[in-house]
């Protein structure tokens, strides 16, 4: 690693002869110079008394000299931090940007030691960022800049339960979900662990008694399949993680004569999709709610306990219907035994929620406790990865270090997550939501708007379907970084007699081929060199020097799908902690909900009543009128309940 770079505070103050630009000030040079130095470190602090020279009217002159803009000086004064971009740090990568815009990825390639220095290992994970347009130096600049924003302070802060959430006074510890017996991970004083056990012993001593048969259903029948309803992080973690293990064969054994069906939207299409074909007597319904407030999860779980009574009785929910929630007080009140309640902790945030109860027990329902333990092992294999390995090689640092970079310094805030492996459909849409709804923020932790943009787009799909869809914008459209995952060992072998590879290497030879043809791409020269008609040379030239990263799993059971969560898990925590902002927070989703909540009031309203719609805009006024006009609409107040097989077709008994 290089010498930290000099603070860009200090390179000024060299620069700045002080004694001249303050002259005609009344304050003394070593005041100001103190005051200066403070602004180099990320911390202003009030109490300073330089802080109040430099915040009096008389040393503007020196202000402007020293380039300290006045909302900054006022930032120092009532406590905030610096935004990052303010650095040294970060004004040395801005200029380093020009070395690498001189470099192609197709000569770097060819430095044997830069990519060897650039494949990184831990517990049977390869992570090769040569692809990355980096050398060297950019990674000892990200790490000067991984310093200047206190990472490591902040890994360690998230550990040891500092309620690092600020806006909702939370700690952040969905790693002690995953910790092992005897580890102690202090929450306000108390070490979580136990608890964190107590529950999942609840799970494991619940599921074995459905799985076995040993609890039956309100008719004397197993309970085989089980219906998840939850939404947002109380949904696509557990599909991600069910959707990859479900192929796995020891898994696919372990889940033989069981269905897993989950419930998210609040549409009654999905209600239909969710319950077709079951049967309320050998249905368990597992309501997942971190707040049980949220409107479509609580409406799906009204309809679905309304689905199981009147088919069984009111009596049959207690043998049928069991809650995941932080909020107790409610499950009990919605009509479900707190005895069949599984509960987690506000330390655990929706998103980062799969390790909990949210996702351990309908996982555990469908595969049995056995497997899904060595799920949470492979997250705590990162876990203790990432709190204890050096910055340099730690690898949702540098996962995290390169999407900063990329995001950044290079201008590309977008990022396709393209795993080469069917079984990890679902791992986009639920980074999204990680990544998306972590880091998707206009303001700085101190609630100032941010001087530059935050977060990613994330989107995917696995390999090799995108190549036949996006991919052509990602060759010679826009610049989108790619993470490319591969497995070595496929959980499904097909090689047929005659044919050149397996199926699996097939597979495989495509997600080695995309990212070098997006590292190279192809020349004028080459074109020229096959013959191309002139023409159509423009049209079939790759730019390259495009970068992608490659992760390459051993294989995909469990433990290694644990392991890749908690790699995107904490990479999306270094690039909030970077950009200084709360990546555990979701202010955003508020306004939205609001709204729907007032316009359904007036829906009601309309409905019942047939009162007139008023307070919307000409936009929403024209279109609500619409569809209440529209002919298909059921007419409520209804005398009966109405269910998806009464009302959709193909659903009908
Ligand atoms: O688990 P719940 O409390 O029902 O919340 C479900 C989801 O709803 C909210 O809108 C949040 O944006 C998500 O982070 C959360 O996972």
């Amino acid at each position: 690693m290089q010498a930290p770079a000099v603070p860009a505070v200090q390179q000024q103050q060299q620069h700045c002869p002080i004694s001249v630009t303050s002259s005609g000030s009344r304050f003394t040079t070593p005041a100001v110079v103190q005051a200066f130095r403070l602004s180099s470190s990320c911390f202003f602090h009030s109490s300073s008394s330089s802080l109040r020279i430099l915040r009096s009217r008389a040393d503007q002159p020196l202000r402007r000299a020293l380039s300290i803009p006045h909302h900054r000086i006022e930032a120092m004064a009532s406590g905030q931090h610096a935004p990052i971009s303010e650095s040294a740090a970060w004004a040395d990568l801005k200029q380093h940007v020009k070395t690498i815009e001189g470099t192609h990825l197709r000569n770097l390639m060819q430095d044997n030691n830069r990519c060897e220095e650039l494949i990184k290992e831990y517990d049977g994970i390869v992570v090769d960022l040569s692809r990355q347009r980096v050398i060297h130096d950019t990674v000892d600049k990200l790490l000067n800049l991984a310093e200047e924003a206190k990472l490591k302070e902040k890994i360690d802060q998230m550990f040891d339960g500092v309620h690092i959430n600020e806006t909702e006074n939370r700690s952040v510890l969905h790693a002690a979900l995953r910790a092992p017996r005897d580890e102690v991970i202090n929450c306000d004083g108390h070490n979580v662990v136990p608890a964190v056990w107590d529950v999942l012993d609840k799970i494991d001593a619940f599921s074995d008694q459905i799985r076995s048969g040993s609890w039956l259903g309100s008719t004397g029948k197993p309970l085989t399949d089980v219906v998840a309803i939850g939404i947002g992080g109380s949904f696509l973690g557990p599909l991600f993680v069910h959707t990859a293990m479900q192929t796995e064969p020891g898994c696919a054994q372990a889940a033989k004569g069981r269905r897993l069906r989950f419930l998210a939207n609040v549409d009654p299409i999905d209600v239909a999709r969710a319950l077709l074909d079951l049967n309320q007597e050998t249905t368990l319904v597992v309501i997942v709610s971190k707040t049980f407030t949220t409107a479509e999860t609580m409406l799906n779980a009204r309809t679905v306990r309304t689905w199981i009574t009147s088919a069984l009785g009111v009596e049959a929910v207690s043998k049928h219907m069991v809650a995941v929630s932080t909020n107790l007080k409610l499950v009990k009140e919605f009509g479900i035994d707190p005895a069949n309640a599984f509960g987690f902790w506000d330390w655990v945030g929706g998103r980062y929620s799969v390790c909990s109860a949210v996702g351990v027990l309908p996982l555990a329902l469908q595969y049995g406790f056995s497997h899904v333990k060595k799920f949470l092992q492979g997250a705590w294999s990162i876990d203790d990865h990432f709190r204890s390995a050096p910055l340099e090689s730690n690898l949702p640092v540098l996962l995290g270090l390169m999407s900063v970079w990329n995001v950044s310094f290079l201008g590309c805030p977008a990022r396709a997550i393209l795993p080469y492996c069917q079984a990890l459909a679902k791992l986009a849409p639920h980074i999204q939501q990680v990544s998306m709804e972590s880091n998707g923020k206009g303001v700085s932790l101190d609630g100032v708007p941010l001087p530059f943009g935050t977060g990613e787009i994330d989107f995917g799909e696995p390999g090799t379907n995108g190549q036949h869809s996006f991919y052509q914008l990602i060759h010679q459209g826009r610049v989108i970084p790619c993470d490319f995952i591969g497995i070595i060992k496929s959980q499904q072998s097909v090689y047929l007699k005659g044919e050149q590879v397996s199926n699996h290497d097939e597979l495989m030879c495509n997600f080695f081929a995309q990212a070098d043809a997006l590292a190279y791409g192809k020349t004028r020269e080459e074109l020229v060199a096959e013959k191309v008609p002139e023409a159509l040379i423009p049209h079939k030239m790759f730019s390259g020097n495009r970068q992608s990263l490659s992760i390459l799993l051993p294989n995909l059971t469990p433990y290694t799908v644990g392991q890749l969560l908690a790699l995107y898990e904490h990479r999306v925590a270094v690039q909030g902690w970077i950009w200084g902002i709360n990546s555990f927070d979701q202010w955003g989703v508020e306004l939205g909900k609001s709204l729907a909540g007032k316009v359904r009031t007036q829906m009601n309203a309309a409905r019942t009543k047939t009162q007139p719609l008023s307070g919307f805009n000409y936009s929403t006024t024209t279109l609500l009128t619409r569809y209440l006009q529209g002919k298909t609409q059921l007419l409520y107040p209804d005398p009966h309940d109405v269910f998806p097989s009464n009302v959709l077709p193909g659903f009908e008994k």
